[in-house]
């Protein structure tokens, strides 16, 4: 991966001096026009002079139609290959951002960032810059032009030109303040229809879609009104400026009728020095505009340098490997959100290729325990270490490495299940597939299928049931066959059959010799568990195994006791 994604490329450049050389070929043609209107105002129209000057325009004509040409090609091909680069980039930097910033409301911005404001950056190198280089290169030629012919107009050009600075300067505060801000905006639009749009199904059965959507529709007003004030703000600078710029025609007229009543221009030379200030105008609003969406542009390109600048996960990547697999934590103490504990002194042992099993109320912590030894989460203070050696100096990917886990949430790419079980592990044969697939009890079902192991998902899975989404999760663990398992059992939202089918699957993969560690929602399943840890209040309340914590009489066998009566 290149150190600077932004970096700019050979064929960007190539274009950028392009646009320039067609900038300034277009202001030679005054040069040439103005021979020639000099020769029929004189009356001394000379045929062969008469078809060079025309011939000249004609190459140049034709020398700017190839350098437009290759111009265009370059800077589109050379932006949009910056553009690639810094997506590519981008998608390799969420990887290493730490996974708390997802979990702070940021989803929005970075979906932003990665789609439309890369989208914007490609605009300002294919087209803004461009575009701009290309209008000063004119302007320059125009104005040496008339210059040329009468130095006092060059300067009442060159003067008009500097108007447009103090106007500048007032649009691009007008462009930092609202653009800025509209840009947020934007932002957080895009989060609530992304929450909107995953939730529609929450949404429609609760009466609650469309415009009853508070919060989509909220920030559609929002969004609505901050651009409003932006355009609101624009407006006034804009007119003054038009204003200001078209005060150069009738300064113009004036100034050079005195030389020209005089004798000493000519009347071809004031004809085209008085026309010239409207060609002036048009072009500098051109500049003006392209100037105003390149630094709105520009909030695009900061967002982004935002995220590259963003802190990464640290940790070596050298690779993680131990004898053994004990769990330790050492007085760990975790918040998602400061001064919100959720853990605090959490100290126990997961003894190597034993059964511990985490019970607790609804949360109390649990699933934050397994995020913790999984490293989506750095605790905030204490130490975690597996296999003897502290997690919070190696990287988390290369802890994943060590880890499976069959979790509540099961994620599915929009792919065919085949290739969704082969994540687990990329170099894995069909055959081995299949066999994870039997012992997971998937097997049957995915045969039952049109197309068999070869039939999609839909997007994250929304063409299986939950039961078989769980399975296939599980049928992924027992091919990673990784020595350390985290799961969250969570059958009690499936119907009896799929119940059964993945109570079985969770058995088979528990037949292996692993570390495991295991969210039980029901006390029954973890009776023959070697250890089980109770959670309460953010703390470890009990340990020890279903026979000795029924002795104890504390919160486990309350627990038990509760969950027997429900049963009968
Ligand atoms: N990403 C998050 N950001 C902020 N707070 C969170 C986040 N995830 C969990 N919490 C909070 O942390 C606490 C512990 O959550 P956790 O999911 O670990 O509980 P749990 O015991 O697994 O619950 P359950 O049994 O209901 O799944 C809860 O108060 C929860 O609201």
């Amino acid at each position: 991966m290149c150190e600077n994604p932004m970096r700019k490329n050979r064929k960007f450049y190539i274009g950028m001096i392009l646009n320039v050389v067609e900038g300034m070929l277009s202001g030679f043609n005054f040069f040439l026009l103005y021979e020639v209107m000099k020769m029929l105002w004189i009356g001394n129209v000379n045929l062969s002079s008469l078809l060079r000057l025309t011939l000249l325009l004609g190459v140049i004509f034709v020398l700017r139609i190839i350098v437009y040409g290759i111009g265009y090609t370059e800077s589109q091909i050379g932006g949009a290959a910056v553009s690639n680069q810094l997506r590519l980039f981008l998608g390799d930097k969420i990887k290493k951002i730490p996974l708390s910033r997802f979990t702070q409301g940021q989803t929005g911005q970075y979906i932003n960032i990665i789609t439309s404001d890369v989208n914007n950056y490609e605009k300002i190198l294919t087209h803004t810059v461009g575009d701009l280089v290309k209008h000063i290169a004119f302007c320059v030629m125009m104005i040496l032009f008339v210059g040329y012919i009468w130095l006092p107009g060059g300067i009442i050009l060159a003067c008009v030109e500097l108007i447009l600075i103090p106007f500048l300067w007032l649009t691009f505060r007008v462009v930092k303040k609202y653009g800025t801000e509209k840009n947020k905006v934007s932002a957080e639009t895009v989060s609530s229809i992304v929450e909107y749009v995953t939730g529609i199904q929450t949404f429609r059965a609760y009466g609650v879609g469309g415009t009853k959507n508070k919060t989509v529709t909220s920030d559609m007003k929002r969004l609505s009104d901050v651009s409003y004030d932006y355009e609101k703000h624009g407006i006034p600078t804009n007119a003054l400026q038009c204003i200001f710029l078209w005060l150069g025609l009738p300064i113009m007229v004036v100034a050079a009728s005195v030389p020209m009543l005089s004798g000493k221009l000519d009347p071809v030379a004031y004809l085209l020095i008085c026309m010239l200030p409207m060609l002036l105008a048009k072009l500098s609003d051109s500049i003006s505009r392209a100037l105003m969406s390149y630094k709105n542009l520009k909030i695009s390109k900061d967002k982004i340098v935002d995220i590259i600048n963003e802190p990464e996960e640290q940790g070596s990547m050298e690779v993680f490997s131990t004898n053994t697999h004990e769990i330790e934590f050492n007085n760990v103490a975790f918040s998602y959100v400061a001064d919100e504990p959720v853990l605090q002194h959490t100290s126990f042992v997961v003894p190597n290729q034993k059964l511990t099993a985490i019970v607790g109320d609804s949360g109390s912590g649990k699933s934050t325990i397994l995020n913790l030894i999984a490293k989506y989460y750095e605790p905030n203070s204490g130490t975690i270490s597996i296999g003897g050696k502290l997690i919070n100096h190696i990287a988390a990917e290369r802890v994943l490495e060590q880890i499976s886990m069959v979790d509540q949430d099961v994620f599915l790419f929009d792919d065919t299940i085949r290739e969704n079980i082969r994540h687990a592990r990329p170099d894995a044969t069909d055959e081995e597939i299949e066999v994870a697939c039997k012992e997971a009890n998937c097997d049957t079902f995915i045969r039952k299928m049109e197309k068999g192991y070869d039939t999609p998902t839909g997007e994250n899975g929304n063409l299986l049931s939950g039961g078989e989404r769980q399975r296939l999760s599980i049928a992924r663990a027992i091919l990673k066959n990784s020595p350390i398992l985290l799961l969250d059992e969570a059958t009690a939202s499936l119907d009896i059959e799929n119940e059964l089918a993945v109570k079985e699957a969770i058995a088979n993969l528990l037949k292996a010799k692993k570390t495991v560690v295991m969210i039980a929602h029901t006390l029954s399943i973890v009776k023959n568990a070697d250890q089980i840890l109770v959670v309460s209040g953010g703390k470890i309340a009990e340990t020890g195994t279903h026979d000795e914590l029924l002795v104890k009489g504390g919160k486990y066998a309350a627990m038990w006791e509760a969950e027997q009566k429900i049963s009968k």
